[in-house]
This record gives C-alpha cells, structure tokens and sequence, in this order.
C-alpha cells in the first residue's frame, strides 16, 4: 500500500503497450468502454468481451476510430464454461494475450433477506470466480514468455461495510485477496514479466451505484477513474485507491490485519520451503482466521 501511495505522487516512466493484444471484460459497460478506449489510444490491439452484445459493438465501433484492431465475443462471465470456451476461440481466432483487464462487476442491489439466492450467487460469479478463470485461461501463455499484465478492477467498497452491499462487498474482498495472493506467487516464482495492479475505486458516477444516497464525497466521473487507473497500469503500479483519500481506509484496515500479517509471511515462507506438505483437496470448516496455518500444514 505505502509503494502505491508513493507511487501515486512521485512520477514513474510509464510502459509502452503498442502492438500489445488486451482483452477487456464489461467493455460494453461504462468503464469498460473508457478503458478500451485509453487502451486503444496507446495503441494496443483489443478483444472485447461482454454479454451485452449491443453495447459491446458499440465499444468497438468507437475504438475501431482509431485504427486499432478490435474482436468482440459475447460471454457470460457467470459460466466457467462460456469464459473457458471463449478463451479458446480467442486464442485460435486472435492470438494470445498479454494484458487481461478484469473489469466487468454486477451488484444486487437489494436487501440480503430480500433478494433472490441466485442474483446473491452471480455477483460471486461474475466479480470474484470469474478471475480464476480468466486467469487459469490466460496466464500460462504470459508465464511461458514472463511477460504480461493482469488488471483488477475492484472497489474501494473493500476497506469497510455498507448495507444492501453484502454480496459485493464479499465479490471485491474475495477479487483483492485473489489480486494479492496471485502478485506473491508470481514474485515467489521470479515471473518479474508479469505485472499485476489493483484498481480501487469510490463510487463513480456510471450508473452502477445510482439511487444511492452519498452524503460524503460525490461520486468521481467514470473518464477520471479510468485515466488514473491507465496511469497507475502503465507506471506498473501494484495497486491504485481512487480518490487518494480511499487509501485512509485501506491504510486503518491494514494497521489493524498487521498482526495477520506476520503469521502470513510465516506460513507463507514456509509453503515454500521445500519438503513441506502441499495442501490436499479436501478442506472442511476452515475459518478466516486459521485458513493459512490449516492451508499450509
Ligand atoms: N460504478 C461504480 O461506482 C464502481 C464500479 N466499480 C467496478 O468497476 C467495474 C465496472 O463498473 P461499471 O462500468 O460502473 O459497470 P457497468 O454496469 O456500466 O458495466 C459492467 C459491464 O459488465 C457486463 N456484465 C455484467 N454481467 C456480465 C456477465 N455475466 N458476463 C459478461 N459481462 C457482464 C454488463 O453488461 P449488462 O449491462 O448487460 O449487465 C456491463 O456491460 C465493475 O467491476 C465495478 O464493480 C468499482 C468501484 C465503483
Ligand atoms: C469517502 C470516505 C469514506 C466512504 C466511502 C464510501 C461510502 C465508499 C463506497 C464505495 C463503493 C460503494 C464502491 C463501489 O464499488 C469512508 C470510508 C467512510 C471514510 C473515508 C472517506
């Protein structure tokens, strides 16, 4: 967190990306759209998924604009299958990619008790599991060349708890534990190709959130997000809170996981170690807290 704060004051060389292929999830959806179009205007060649098939023609017809190369696949990110079988069909039709950018989100909207089970279930689905596919589909090709990017697009929605937001709240935990557990292992594995960054952001104003009551701050404006979330992927910065102010809570949870930490870069160093027992399949009752020392050993 402290080097992403640095970062986001000090001013970094930033990569060049031209020719670079980049697949994009939601790109139909607001920031979707906005990151296919900075990306775009770096010159990277673009895949485009959504399962919005409208509005994801729409995104590429604007980025066509400027001269790209563009393919568009409508998916279902709540399916493993559909993510699965898309990938393929990219990889045969397109070629591989080397910047996976996980922004497509849902959020249910409603009270817990309320809602439906399966509209609770498809936020994990889309915000969270669809990572682990996506990843699993696209990260041997960038390891085989150490080289490549993966962006998360989650939510500065981790750093506390608000009513009626209990599934994406859990979706954007669950899509920074993943972000923060893949960057270790990439680091353990010396695959310094690959970057990684998180990107947090406040409520902005796309639509996802309208209706909410904001009393705080006003929500920030979806090119603004976008361009300081481009920023930080381009100084291959780990992580980015947007507005600066969301690294305060970031920062207060941090202080008090402080203690979780040590015992984390304990079990961690540990798993490494050769000769320690790998985990096995089968895992019953594990709970948050104990989850290392029970992985682990
Ligand atoms: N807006 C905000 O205030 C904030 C947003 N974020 C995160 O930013 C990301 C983008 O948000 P934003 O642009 O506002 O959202 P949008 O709803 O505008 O865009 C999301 C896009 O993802 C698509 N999508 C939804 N479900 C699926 C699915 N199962 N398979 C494939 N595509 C799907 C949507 O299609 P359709 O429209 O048809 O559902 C839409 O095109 C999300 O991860 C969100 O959580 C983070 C912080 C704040
Ligand atoms: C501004 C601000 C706060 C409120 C943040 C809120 C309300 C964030 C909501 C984010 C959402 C819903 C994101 C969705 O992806 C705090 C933490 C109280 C204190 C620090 C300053």
């Amino acid at each position: 967190i402290l080097s992403a704060i640095l970062q986001t004051f000090l001013r970094p060389r930033l990569k060049c990306i031209d020719g670079e292929l980049c697949l994009i999830t939601g790109a139909g959806g607001a920031l979707g759209r906005l990151f296919a179009l900075e990306f775009a205007k770096e010159g990277a060649h673009l895949v485009l998924w959504d399962c919005n098939a409208a509005a994801n023609e729409q995104t590429a017809r604007l980025v066509r604009e400027l001269g790209v190369r563009v393919h568009t696949y409508t998916v279902d990110l709540s399916k493993r299958q559909s993510i699965y079988e898309t990938a393929n069909r990219v990889r045969t039709e397109v070629g591989h990619v080397s910047i996976l950018v996980n922004n497509a989100g849902v959020v249910a909207g409603r009270r817990l008790l309320d809602c439906p089970d399966e509209l609770l279930e498809r936020t994990l689905l889309v915000n969270c599991h669809a990572l682990f596919w996506m990843t699993k589909a696209f990260l041997p090709r960038m390891k085989e060349q150490n080289h490549g990017h993966i962006v998360t697009v989650a939510s500065s929605s981790r750093c506390s708890f608000y009513f009626l937001l209990q599934d994406y709240c859990a979706s954007k935990f669950g899509a920074v534990g993943f972000h923060e557990s893949l960057t270790h292992e990439l680091i353990a594995e010396d695959l310094n190709g690959i970057k990684t960054t998180l990107v947090c952001p406040y409520i902005v104003d796309t639509g996802m959130f309208a209706g909410c009551e904001i009393s705080i701050i006003p929500p920030l404006e979806p090119l603004y997000t976008v361009q300081q979330s481009m920023k930080a992927i381009l100084a291959e910065q780990q992580m980015i809170c947007i507005p600066r102010l969301m690294y305060i809570p970031f920062l207060a949870r941090a202080g008090s996981d402080w203690s979780l930490c040590w015992s984390d870069s304990a079990a961690w160093a540990l798993c490494l170690t050769p000769g320690i027992k790998q985990p096995t399949v089968k895992q019953t009752a594990i709970t948050t807290q104990s989850s290392h020392n029970l992985l682990y050993f």
